[in-house]
Parts: structure tokens; sequence; C-alpha cells
């Protein structure tokens, strides 16, 4: 598994910047292998740091039509709830670039609406075995778990990633491959979220965080290697690639 990487960008517009190119440079590569790019978004405040891929050079030189979209996290909502990531994603990002609908493998819209969790969880990870049969994922030789190409992270202060939050058992999980929460501290309490084993297994994690809120629980990671934050546990095949900005670096 790789090894933690850190960068410290002077403020969250550089952190933006890196982002973009980091992401552009693994769509080219892995277009150029094998034909398509696997990416997992987050939520939160993520989608507006993405802002740099839909302006020049980006907008115009990635292979769009080639990337499948998935998220880690979703909350269990309707689509067009303020606290849905496929809203958040669709609105400040999706929309702006011809990815095709197909492609945007959102969470299944009528038990989101209806907010049984658990049924949202299970049809998720079936639509993921769904793409492993049609190869749009493989199944990791490593790890035994599906392998996404990149995920795009993002931590809360108190240190969770997607929806694996502090003293909640989720972050135990190493059947399933999509568990659900009704009782998230933050809301709203019910959500769906790849589980530690899934993320882990992606090839590249890309992990941005930025303002001082988060300070104390990046600290308590670098430093102290503090494991009851789950963000502690994120690894991945070949680069765990952690960007931060000056204020979420300063008790560093
Ligand atoms: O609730 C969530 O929070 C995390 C972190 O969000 P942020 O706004 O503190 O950056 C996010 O990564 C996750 O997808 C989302 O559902």
């Amino acid at each position: 598994m790789a090894q933690r990487k850190m960068i410290v960008f002077p403020t969250k517009n550089e952190v933006s910047e890196a982002m973009a190119a980091y992401t552009a440079k693994l769509s080219a590569k892995f277009i150029k292998e094998k034909g398509l790019f696997t990416v997992v978004l987050s939520g939160g405040d993520l989608i507006d740091w993405l802002c740099k891929l839909v302006q020049p050079p980006y907008i115009d030189s990635i292979e769009w039509s080639k990337w499948h979209v998935f998220w880690v996290d979703e909350r269990v909502c309707a689509w067009e709830d303020p606290d849905s990531n496929y809203k958040l994603a669709m609105d400040g990002f999706l929309s702006k670039v011809p990815i095709p609908d197909k492609n945007i493998y959102a969470i299944d819209k009528h038990s989101a609406a209806d907010g049984n969790a658990e049924h949202c969880a299970a049809l998720y990870e079936d639509c993921l075995k769904n793409l492993v049969k049609e190869k749009i994922i493989p199944i990791s030789k490593k790890t035994g778990y599906p392998e996404f190409d990149l995920q795009l992270l993002g931590m809360g202060p108190d240190g969770h990633m997607a929806s694996l939050f502090p003293n909640h058992p989720q972050i135990n999980e190493k059947q399933k491959w999509v568990t659900h929460i009704t009782d998230s501290p933050k809301p709203p309490p019910k959500r769906i979220t790849f589980t530690l084993p899934v993320i882990n297994s992606a090839l590249y994690n890309l992990m941005a965080i930025c303002d001082k809120p988060q300070a104390k629980s990046v600290a308590e990671i670098m430093k102290h290697n503090n494991f009851s934050l789950p963000s502690a546990h994120l690894s991945a095949q070949v680069e765990n690639v952690w960007y931060l900005d000056q204020a979420a670096a300063s008790e560093l």
C-alpha cells in the first residue's frame, strides 16, 4: 500500500490548480492505457475546488466522454435536495462538461427519495457489481475489491472521510463494498458510503483539505497517526496524496 504523501500549498487556489492538473494527468494516462477513466467524487467543499477543471486548458483537453463518475458517499435524499452530493456535483461541475449521462452513476433516484438507506447502499453495490461484469471496473488482483482509478476525497473537521465517522462501526465493514449509516453526526443522518477496503483499493487517492477547522485533525493524523480518525486509515494502491492549504496545515 502507498505511503501518505503531503504537499502544502499557500492557498486554496493553488490546491485547486494542483488538483485539476493531477486529475487531468491521470485522466490522460488511463484513457491512453485502457480507453476509460473511473473517477470517484465526494461532496462538501471539494466540488468548489474542482472549478479549474471546467476552465481552459482542461475543459477542452480532457476526453470527458471517456469518464465514468461515481460517489464515495451520498446523502439519502431526493436528487433535488440541497443536501444531495449528486446535486452539488451536477450544479458545480458535471453539468458543465460533456460526460455522457449513462456514465454518471448516482444513487438510485427513487430509493433515495424514499429514504431507505440500507436499500440504497445495496443498490449502489449492485450497480458496481454490474460494472465489474461489463469490465468498466476491474477487481484488484491485490485487494479483491473494486479498483477505481482516482478518488477525490475531502475530510471533515472531525476527521471523517466519505461517510465513515469517528466512533461509528462502518469503518470496520469488510464484507460489503457499500454500507449505510442512519445516525450520521453531520446532517443529514441517512447516508451511504464506500467501505474502507474499497476506498483503499483505488489506484490513486487524492485527499484535499483546506481551511482552519480541519487543522487539528490534520495534525492528529500527520503527527500522531491517530487511527480513531477515519481519514488516518486512507491508503491507495499506487499513490495516497494529501493536498493541504496553509490554514489546514497550521497545526503541523
Ligand atoms: O458530509 C460530507 O463531508 C465530507 C467532508 O466535507 P467538507 O465540506 O468538510 O469538505 C465530504 O468529503 C463527504 O463527501 C460529505 O458527504
